[in-house]
Order: structure tokens, then sequence, then C-alpha cells
């Protein structure tokens, strides 16, 4: 579907100049739902606007469908980029245009009948499931139906591709799983390609089923999260995952000693990045080391038979069977830190 080459963008400034994209080479196959995920500044932004050349690129090949639309005249290029629909953070409305008045922009911009604009836009009201708000302005719409519109917008010309710029960032988890389901169904139903740009662990699971990570304007990694998650070496997909801090309960902190004393147990905090389950790890700490504990807190995705994240544990076990235990984890390669005695 779309295949980016050897693709570099450098920003030029009177004294300076930065090179935002160094030589991405990313191939996106037709169907696919891609998230780009890396930290800000990256380049994320800069490599979905040059998709569909918004932000033109110095060197490389955008080839969609068979185009390299970097080769292109702008008459040729306005063309094809009506085959590819974009969504923003911000959802970039009109706000002296009625809901059925934004949609219908794209096709009156290209001079299609306003029976056949009235038939279209009603059909995309309707897949967004804003049938009841055509007439409305977008000052008075939550959110979540602003994002609706501006999705119905993108797709009036039946793009191919959909590319989408933080698309749920400014919205509520509720709203933001209810937007996702809508690009979910899409991808399915219009069978339309995705690619996104994210910070939320939560999108990428939801709905991509490939990932590319960008770091200082460089492609370090692409493949399904699962690979990614695997292979484990990435500080990139570290940071995305284990973003969340685990702080010991107040109650539980007023107690706790920096050194070993009788009677005291270790808090420990484990951090799983893949390579064994939550479920294994209680397992093996309760039947195997027969250590009684306390799970304090846990923060844990599950991918697949993987689990991620963080959890706080509260050994009560022997001293010798908890040490058995942190010998395990080391075995394991389970990140572990004791956060005092208690
Ligand atoms: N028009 C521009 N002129 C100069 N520098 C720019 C321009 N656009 C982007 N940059 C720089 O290029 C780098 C990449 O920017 P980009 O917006 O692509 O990053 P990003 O990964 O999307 O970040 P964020 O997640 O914060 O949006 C940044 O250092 C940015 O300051």
């Amino acid at each position: 579907m779309i295949e980016i080459k050897q693709l570099s963008k450098t920003f030029r400034q009177k004294h300076a100049a930065f090179r935002a994209l160094d030589n991405i080479n990313l191939s996106i196959d037709e169907g696919d739902i891609v998230g780009i995920i890396g930290s800000s500044g990256a380049g994320k932004s800069t490599l979905i606007r040059c998709v569909n050349l918004l932000e033109k690129p110095d060197e490389g090949q955008v080839i969609f469908r068979g185009t390299d639309l970097t080769k292109l005249n702008s008459r040729a290029l306005a063309s094809h980029r009506k085959k590819i629909g974009m969504i923003f953070q911000h959802f970039n409305l009109l706000s002296s245009r009625t809901v059925f008045d934004n949609v219908a922009l794209p096709l009156e911009l290209d001079h299609v009948s306003a029976a056949e604009i009235e038939k279209k836009v009603t059909e995309l009201l309707k897949i967004v499931g804003l049938e009841d708000k055509a007439a409305a302005y977008p000052n008075s719409l939550s959110g979540g139906q602003k994002q609706r519109v501006a999705i119905a917008r993108a797709l009036a010309n039946d793009p191919w591709l959909l590319l989408c710029d933080e698309a749920t960032s400014a919205l509520d988890p509720a709203t933001t799983q209810s937007i996702l389901q809508l690009l979910r169904d899409i991808n399915q139903r219009l069978k339309i390609t995705i690619l996104l740009i994210t910070h939320e662990m939560d999108v990428v699971k939801a709905i991509c089923n490939h990932v590319a990570v960008i770091d200082h304007g460089k492609l370090v990694a692409k493949g399904t999260l699962q690979q990614l998650l695997n292979e484990n070496t990435n500080p990139i997909i570290q940071q995305f995952i284990n973003t969340k801090v685990m702080t010991v309960p107040q109650e539980l902190h007023q107690q706790l000693r920096q050194e070993y004393a009788e009677g005291l147990s270790p808090l420990i905090e484990l951090e799983l990045a893949g390579n064994i389950s939550f479920d294994e790890l209680i397992d093996t700490v309760y039947n195997q080391f027969k250590i009684p504990y306390k799970l304090i807190k846990a923060d844990i995705e599950y991918l697949g038979k993987a689990s991620f994240g963080k959890l706080l544990l509260h050994l009560k076990g022997t001293v010798a069977d908890n040490e058995k235990a942190v010998q395990y984890f080391n075995k394991r390669k389970i990140k572990n830190a004791i956060k005092g005695y208690a």
C-alpha cells in the first residue's frame, strides 16, 4: 500500500539546520493499522506529514499504491491526496459550518453535485453515529463527537489510507475507546489502511497490528507489538510500557525501614517485561517457594501470554525463602528492587 524509502527531512532555519527524519524505511500493507511511537520531538508528526506531502521530504520516496508521490506535480498530487484522509488531535473543524457542511467540504471542493453530497454526507454521518447532529455547529459538540465529524470528513473521498495525528490525545479514556472502536470498524468494514501517531500504550494495544518506533528522526524498531516487547532491548518501548511510577501507599510508607530487622518483611517492586506472565510469577512465589505474600499494587498489561508492567509485593516468607525468591527473579531476568522492610 505504502512504501516509505530512504526518507529524510531537514528543517533549515537562519542559523541552524535540524535533521528531523533520517533515512526512514517503512512499508505498510493494505489493511494494516500501524502505530508510530516515540518520544516528543522524535519526528512522528513530520513523518506522517511527509506521507501525504504536507511536508516535502528532502530525499527519499513515498510510494503510494505504486506511485511515487514525491515525483508528482501539484495537480497530480492533489488527485492522489484525495485517497489519503487525515485527522488531527484538535479536530480542525470549521466553526462557522454545520456538521453536515464540514463533512461536505471536500466534496464541494471536488464539485460533486448537491444531490450526491446529500447522499454521501448522510451515509458518512451514519457511519460515525451522528445522523442526528447534521445541523449542529461544532461548538455544541463534545470532543468525541467533534472527532467523529472529522473522521466523517476524512472519509468523504473514500480514502485508501487514513492518517491519524494523536487523534485521541485530547479525549477522555471512555471516548478514546469509542473512537478507537470506530477506527477499527472503518479499517475492517471499509478496508481502509490506518497509520497513526500516539503516545498512549492503550491505543497501540487496542488497534495496531504493527508498531514503528522513531527516535531522533531514525526508525529504530518495527514489528508487531508482541515482537517489539519480546525483544525487550529498546529503551523507548520500555519507557512506553513502564511510564507509571509505583508509589508505596502512605500507611505502609510510614512503617517502611531501609534496613532489615528481625520480624520485618521486604517490600519488593518487580518489573515484568514480557518474559514471564503475572500468573506464573505469583504461582511460583506462592506454590514453589511457599511464600505468603500481600499484593500491594499492580499495573499490568496483558498481551497474549506475556505480562508487562510493575507490581509491588510484600513478601512474608522466611528470610531464606525470600532470598530464594529474589534469586529466582534475577535468574528469570525480572528487574526487582527492595523498597524497604515493614
Ligand atoms: N517547521 C519546522 N521548522 C523547524 N523545526 C521543526 C519544524 N517542524 C518540526 N520541527 C522539529 O523537528 C523535530 C521533530 O518534530 P515532530 O513534530 O515531527 O516531532 P514529534 O515526534 O511529532 O513530537 P511530539 O510528540 O512532541 O508532537 C522537533 O525537534 C521539531 O522541533
